[in-house]
């Protein structure tokens, strides 16, 4: 066929309907299609045009089982078709052929493969048929006519190719429904196409494809195709299916590089004895945590920071109430930061020359290992803590308690804390309770010499009201303003406290004990201050507002005495309620703590609620035993025995009254001194005593009695001092009392008499008619007279002949000039 040069056609429409190329009309200007109906053989062109169609209708209704439904009664076949040109027809079929091949080649066979190979083979067939039909161009004309339309016959090939392949897909037998669907799908792809610069006619058939849309096409035919296939074969071939599947990116986990420094060694998710919850494979080392940032952590663990709590965390006073003034301050000792309810005593300037080391007592207690060290404990008597080197009995031992207090200490758990009152500055309220003469607190400071207490009364503390110094130890001073919280102890005339002069290892504290009542939390503590006023000198008015309230703060110095302040007025021109149910006292509300925050404050309180004791101590119960402090020797010739028979009814460390301390800067250094011993530094006996008596009562029995009496007490005493002549005369000569080098000191139980050889035990003196309490004074005595020979002035050590340092005999001779 040879198709005139002026011939020109388009393909107008290549619907393709229900699996056959139903119309393929193709519009022609009318001189070129006059041109070419000359030329094209009209019969040859129906030929082929109706071959195809056979072949095609043939597969796809054996295939289907349905018959093509042709759609466009009128419109054109043939035309154009004739066109084919055999290269182009021969590659499209070629391609497609070699496509479905390949496929059928990847799928294993079976029965739907074998169909499908069937099916190319047919196609093959009608392409060389098509072919034979090409080959053999009626006219040159029509040959021309293919050469021109190569390029729409290309794209017919396509479609058709395409929709035979369609139909030859193996897949199950479809439904009219499943046509209309695919139908849908082709206009679709069509329309998708439209976009892409394709031409379309107005039933969606395409006109003209662009070459981005060809590709589109093929490809998605091709997918269609393919997916169909995989559809099927994607069953039958698992592997290739899996191999496709994309693989899911693994996260890289950053274990080094910044964060370095910390042990490699460590794995946090070790249970302590079990197993490692590590996961994965053993050995893989993968760090459980984040470590800490570079080179921070080790620093951070290595070195120590100095760092300041803040205010409501250290909390020494209740909520709503400021910090109290210069309290981190009084709590640093030469700028060392000490727990501030725990620190040691410092010497300060000449003290430190001036105080004298003394050796630990070593007289060992007699106590039973039944009983324990109660109440009749020779060192509880004499004020010595029990410690390994004097106690007999270690393992039932209750006379420890600046060791107890040591290790609740370490335990650092909150025993008080600071309140602030209306009349007597801050004070300190337990946060826990007390049992019956436990310590609580520890009253540490500054030991400093009188001069220096003088000086700074006059120029550090001039402009003070509150003052913090305690006659202490061999004339010394202690001033806790530097010093424990159990400064900020207030005085009461009813206390609930003791402040108790303890030797503890050969070294003088002073702590603050419960009373024998105990301390409840919520308590204020208190004690009695014991001021020394001296006559004249103005005191400091007591607001206690306990009922036996003296007036005044400390002793009550003759004509002295001040009657409390009258109650403030309240607004209403009438007393103001004060203290515990309107009794007295300084509080206005009184409350048990609660657990978290106090519900109410009352309005008159000035910053906190302080809580006096609620007891009224109407019955004080007497000290357990006669006290001789171990205080130093005396300076003149004030004996034991006028010690004995003192009036002096302090068993407490004496405040040192800042009267008292004003007064002595006047005074010569003698006086002074005999003053401080006469007022503070003597031994001192309590003034009541309870003393167990036995009694032989009828028929040989054993009556103990309680003898409290004055009278009773002074013989008692008389006996004692008895005691201690005859229990000292008898071991003059050869008894040697075991020094601290040598052993403990003896006790009474244990003194050696020369004159017959035995050891005076204690049931020889009770057979004797020394009865326990004596006993245990006279021992008393005697050491005390040992201990004072020893450091006395009076007997120089140069007398005591060598080696005799620590015999008894200096202590009878000072016994002797004692007495
Ligand atoms: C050892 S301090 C006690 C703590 C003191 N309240 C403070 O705020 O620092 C002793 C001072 O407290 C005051 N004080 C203690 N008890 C008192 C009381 N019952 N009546 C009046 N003032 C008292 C006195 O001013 C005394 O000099």
């Amino acid at each position: 066929m040879q198709p005139s040069s002026t011939t020109s056609s388009v393909v107008d429409s290549a619907s393709i309907t229900n699996n056959s190329i139903s119309a393929t009309s193709i519009s022609t200007t009318p001189e070129r299609t006059s041109a070419a109906a000359e030329e094209v053989s009209e019969k040859e062109k129906n030929e082929v045009v109706k071959l195809v169609e056979e072949e095609i209708e043939h597969v796809a209704g054996k295939e289907n089982g349905y018959e093509t439904v042709e759609e466009g009664e009128g419109a054109q076949k043939g035309e154009g078709m004739e066109n084919l040109s055999e290269n182009e027809d021969e590659k499209d079929q070629t391609r497609n052929t070699r496509k479905l091949r390949d496929r059928a080649r990847q799928s294993p066979t079976t029965p739907s493969n074998k169909k499908s190979t069937k099916k190319v083979k047919e196609i093959k067939t009608i392409t060389r048929q098509l072919r034979s039909t090409a080959k053999k161009p009626s006219s040159a004309s029509a040959k021309k006519f293919a050469d021109k339309t190569r390029r729409q016959s290309k794209r017919l090939s396509i479609i058709a190719t395409s929709k035979l392949l369609e139909t030859t897909t193996p897949s199950a037998p479809r439904g009219k429904r499943s046509h209309d669907v695919m139908a849908a799908g082709s206009k679709s792809a069509n329309a998708k196409l439209q976009g892409n610069g394709s031409h379309y006619a107005a039933d969606g058939s395409l006109l003209r494809a662009s070459k981005r849309s060809k590709k589109n096409l093929s490809y998605n035919e091709d997918t269609d195709d393919e997916s169909s296939i995989a559809r099927e074969t994607s069953e039958e071939l698992p592997e290739n299916s899996q191999a496709k599947k994309p693989q899911k990116k693994k996260k890289v986990w950053l274990n080094q590089g910044l964060y370095l420094g910390q042990g490699q060694d460590l794995d946090v998710r070790k249970r302590p004895g079990g197993k490692s919850k590590k996961r994965g494979k053993p050995g893989v080392d993968r760090p459980a945590v984040l470590p800490l940032p570079m080179f921070t952590g080790s620093v951070i663990m290595d070195t120590v920071r100095d760092f300041k709590l803040p205010f409501n965390i250290f909390a020494p006073s209740p909520w709503k109430c400021g910090p109290i003034h210069n309290w981190k301050k009084l709590n640093h000792i030469a700028g060392t930061c000490i727990p501030f309810h725990y620190c040691q005593d410092v010497l300060i300037g000449e003290a430190s020359q001036l105080w004298k080391r003394e050796k630990a007592s070593m007289a060992m207690c007699v106590c039973e290992e039944e009983k324990g060290c109660d109440e009749d404990c020779l060192n509880r008597c004499t004020w010595v803590e029990c410690d390994e080197g004097n106690c007999n009995v270690p393992n039932n031992c209750s006379n420890r308690a600046f060791a107890d207090l040591k290790e609740r200490v370490k335990q650092g758990t909150k025993f008080a804390e600071g309140v602030e009152t209306k009349n007597c500055g801050h004070g300190l309220r337990a946060t826990r309770s007390f049992a019956p003469r436990q310590i609580v607190v520890e009253y540490t400071g500054e030991i400093i010499t009188q001069e220096e207490s003088e000086r700074r009364m006059i120029e550090d503390y001039k402009d003070n009201n509150n003052y913090y110094l305690m006659l202490f130890h061999q004339n010394m001073i202690l001033d806790a303003t530097r010093g424990s919280v159990a400064r900020f102890v207030n005085h009461s005339c009813n206390p609930n406290c003791r402040m108790e002069k303890w030797l503890v290892d050969g070294k003088p504290r002073m702590a603050l004990f419960a009373g024998d009542y105990g301390i409840e939390a919520g308590d204020e503590l208190t004690y009695d201050y014991n001021f020394n006023w001296f006559t004249g000198v103005s005191q400091q008015a007591c607001h206690c507002g306990a009922e036996n309230c003296r007036g005044a703060l400390g002793k009550r110095a003759d004509g002295l005495q001040k009657k409390p302040e009258p109650p403030a007025k309240g607004k209403n021109g009438k007393g103001k309620k004060k203290g515990i149910n309107g009794k007295g006292g300084i509080v206005a509300e009184v409350k048990k703590p609660t657990r978290g925050r106090p519900k109410k404050v009352v309005a008159n309180v000035q910053k906190s609620v302080i809580i006096t004791p609620k007891r009224k101590y109407t019955k004080r119960k007497v000290v357990a035993a006669p006290v001789v402090s171990p205080s130093p020797a005396p300076e003149d010739d004030d004996s034991l025995d006028s010690s004995l028979d003192s009036s002096d009814d302090s068993d407490h460390p004496t405040e040192a009254s800042p009267a008292t301390l004003k007064k002595s800067s006047s005074l010569s250094e003698a006086a002074r001194r005999r003053r401080n011993y006469n007022k503070a530094g003597r031994p001192r006996v309590t003034k009541t005593y309870k003393v167990n008596k036995t009694i032989r009562g009828g028929k040989g029995k054993i009556i103990h009695k309680s003898v409290t009496s004055k009278k009773a007490v002074s013989a008692l005493k008389k006996k004692a001092f008895e005691t201690v002549l005859t229990s000292t005369s008898t071991t003059t000569t050869t008894t040697t009392v075991k020094t601290k080098t040598s052993g403990p000191l003896s006790s009474a139980s244990s003194v050696t008499s020369a004159s017959t050889g035995t050891v005076m035990t204690r049931a020889t003196r009770r057979s004797l008619g020394v009865t326990k309490a004596v006993d245990n004074v006279a021992q008393q005595l005697l050491e005390q007279a040992i201990n004072t020979v020893l450091s006395s002035a009076s007997v120089g050590v140069e007398e005591i002949p060598e080696g005799v340092i620590g015999t008894v005999a200096p202590a009878l001779s000072a016994v002797q000039v004692a007495g």
